[in-house]
């Protein structure tokens, strides 16, 4: 910050974003605060019950949607997996352009989590979006044409970033971060003029692996960073990770833009950084001059963080009453099971509340560094560590209420057996975790400890007192993947539930007041605006993202139904057609004719290449490869090695997979399809 305003930066009290009228969901947060909270109140807790279908809009896929919609003027902006964006007239439905940036479905492969996109931004005239492979495109908000495209990361660049996260327009510039910390990437975060496409500045969140400058804003910061890392280790390779690939939020009045940053790569600090150091700023808050992009202060959740926790999830600013003062702070609720209250000027910490059953915490020092238990310390003996690798607030958004003071959020209890799997080596362009190996002593050890882990699993709707750091009530749900929240000034708090419905509850004391059958659960935030004085509410139901691949993980396929957008408004009367006959019986499998052996190679190699779209253990996913049938087993080698369904989203995997690898993970998939056929 500072006494002159820069030229070209928009005075706070100027600017549209940090004040939309009541009636527009202008940015992913709505405002610059981030609260997802909105001052309207026609529906309310008596009238709830009448809430119905207005319109909806058939997204053309079984993908997870992710996206918080935007709305301005009367016009609804959504966008999809591989960053498809339409334009809807929020009133009727009725399509007004729709933009297809033709993202290479290829790049598919480098989501850890699916090729999901959480959303997108608006400035004035434009709507802006990310790709998947690393663009930022503004479009003219009227008709979807393109205005400026701008690459944030070459495709040379040997890390395997993507975007999936939302960019953000902040005053005059546009911010983005992107993902890629679970297989290798040096993070960044950077931002754009929003009338050109122009970059201003660039911050690395890790060390230079050279240890030379790279003329960006990060310099300043880089001796501080590059102390806290190892000489020796992997991270040079694999670039440290610490992207930050879902909240980066904003201050107007302090010109702070704040950085969440993800979990470093390999996962296993033993590799990466020789297991030393904090390894700076994976896992923190980074608050950046928004001007500039120098570096202003910084706040590490999880020092030497090694459990693929992540510091990426929504930060709300609010003003808090706190021991009589009032304080401005940022609050997160990161995977580690914390939900944090820094004051955002300086990035002091003031207090932290465990909302989960958590093991690695045994207390913060006087300021404010947790001490982290050794217990959590994996090395080849595999270690029980809570929260689990999902987190117990994963990007699912948290909505704020400044009239109950509470913070709501979706909370998944659980934990995770971790052990370093001996003689690991990185694989390039791959899932790179440095765990595993979990053969003989271990393998016993790692079941035992899983049956711990699976017995503390349990998820619901938290609303969290922040001030008082404990909870103030909270409704259970079935299973992990409950959706992002939204609240609004008549006391209403909507979420998609994992029993597949969107409901609204009581602000103040979680009473389910309404809930909608949606089909397919709704893992995004909904938004809600006002047109011709009425109300209208809306939500992506498109269920899918890490969430699905846990669920899968655990042997459980959720129902899916079409991803839909789903519009309500009070006497809404429209119906969902019902869902899809159920599929047919799966075909039967080829007998397995592969050793023992080969079968295990192509398990190891299945996880490391296609368990992110194909599921854990092969169930489920994009498509159940279970259930290929014999024509498909038949293309299988030039599926994977010569690009047969390259536009489906299948990359030709002959760059990193030998015929004899891809003769092994065909040999496990036939495996699995006749053990789960039940021979
Ligand atoms: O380290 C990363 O770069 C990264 C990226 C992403 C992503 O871009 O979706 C996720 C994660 N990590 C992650 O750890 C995680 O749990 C996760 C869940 C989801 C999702 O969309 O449901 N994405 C991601
Ligand atoms: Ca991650």
């Amino acid at each position: 910050g500072g006494e002159s305003a820069p030229v070209g930066a928009i005075a706070a009290s100027a600017d549209p974003l940090a004040n939309p009228a009541a009636g527009e969901w202008t940015s992913d947060g709505r405002d610059y605060t981030a609260q997802r909270f909105s001052p309207l109140t026609q529906v309310n807790a008596q009238n709830v019950s009448q809430l119905g279908l207005a319109w909806y809009a058939d997204l053309d896929t079984y993908r997870g949607v992710e996206a918080t919609p935007l709305y301005a003027d009367g016009v609804l902006y959504n966008t999809l997996s591989w960053n498809i964006t339409t334009a809807y007239d929020a009133k009727t439905g009725a399509v007004l352009w729709t933009y297809d940036p033709k993202t290479p479905r290829e790049f598919g492969r480098y989501a850890c989590c699916e090729p999901v996109s959480r959303g997108l931004a608006m400035s004035g005239d434009k709507v802006i979006i990310a790709t998947l492979d690393g663009r930022l495109i503004a479009l003219n908000k009227d008709t979807g044409a393109e205005l400026w495209n701008t690459r944030t990361f070459e495709l040379d660049s040997g890390y395997a970033y993507s975007i999936t996260g939302a960019p953000r327009v902040f005053g005059d510039k546009v911010v983005v971060g992107q993902s890629g910390g679970d297989l290798g990437v040096r993070g960044f975060a950077s931002a754009y003029d929003v009338e050109t496409g122009e970059e201003v500045w660039k911050f690395y969140l890790t060390p230079n692996p050279d240890d030379m400058p790279d003329g960006e804003a990060s310099d300043s910061a880089n001796a501080m960073m590059r102390a806290t890392w190892s000489d020796e280790g992997m991270w040079r390779q694999l670039g440290g990770g610490a992207n930050p690939w879902d909240a980066i939020a904003y201050d107007p009045e302090l010109n702070l833009v704040y950085v969440g940053t993800g979990n470093s790569v390999p996962h296993a600090r033993y590799y990466r950084s020789n297991n030393e150091g904090d390894n700076l700023f994976v896992c923190s808050i980074v608050a950046l001059d928004a001007d500039s992009g120098e570096y202003r202060w910084h706040y590490q959740m999880n020092p030497g963080e090694e459990w693929d926790w992540t510091c990426t999830a929504s930060m709300i600013s609010a003003d808090l009453e706190i021991e009589g003062e009032t304080r401005q702070v940022l609050m997160q609720a990161p995977k580690n099971g914390f939900f944090y209250v820094l004051d955002r000027a300086t990035g002091e910490f003031i207090s932290a509340g465990a909302h989960v059953f958590q093991n690695w915490n045994e207390g913060f020092d006087a300021n404010g560094r947790p001490i982290t238990s050794d217990a959590v310390r994996y090395d080849e003996t595999p270690k029980l560590v809570a929260p689990g690798p999902g987190g117990a607030h994963n990007w699912f958004p948290m909505a704020f209420s400044p009239r109950t003071g509470l913070a709501y959020f979706p909370a998944y209890q659980s934990a995770f057996v971790y052990a370093l799997q001996p003689g690991w080596e990185p694989q390039p362009m791959r899932s790179n975790s440095g765990w595993g190996g979990y053969t003989g002593e271990a393998g016993r050890i790692r079941g035992e400890l899983m049956a711990e882990a699976n017995a503390v699993e349990a998820a619901w709707l938290a609303a969290w007192d922040p001030v008082k750091q404990e909870l103030a009530w909270k409704v259970e749900l079935p299973r992990h993947g409950n959706g992002g929240v939204m609240v609004t000034a008549s006391d209403l708090v909507f979420e998609g539930t994992t029993k597949q419905t969107f409901a609204a509850f009581n602000a103040h004391d979680g009473s389910l007041l309404w809930e909608y059958p949606t089909q397919s659960a709704p893992v995004a935030g909904a938004i809600t605006y006002e047109i011709d004085g009425e109300q209208y509410i809306a939500i992506n139901a498109g269920w899918g993202g890490g969430a699905a691949q846990i669920e899968r993980g655990a042997g459980i396929e959720m129902p899916r139904a079409p991803a839909r957008l789903l519009v309500f408004k009070l006497g809404g009367n429209l119906t969902l057609p019902p869902l899809p006959e159920n599929a047919a019986a799966p075909p039967e499998p080829p007998r397995l004719a592969a050793s023992e052996e080969r079968v295990a190679h192509g398990q190891l190699l299945f996880q490391q290449t296609c368990a992110v779209c194909h599921g854990q253990n092969a169930i489920g996913g994009v498509k159940d490869l279970r259930h290929m049938d014999r024509d498909t087993h038949g293309k299988f080698d030039q599926i994977v090695l010569e690009g047969l369904y390259l536009d489906k989203g299948m990359a030709n995997f002959s760059d990193i997979l030998s015929q004899e690898d891809a003769d092994a993970i065909h040999a496990y998939v036939i495996a699995r399809a006749n053990e789960d056929w039940g021979r």
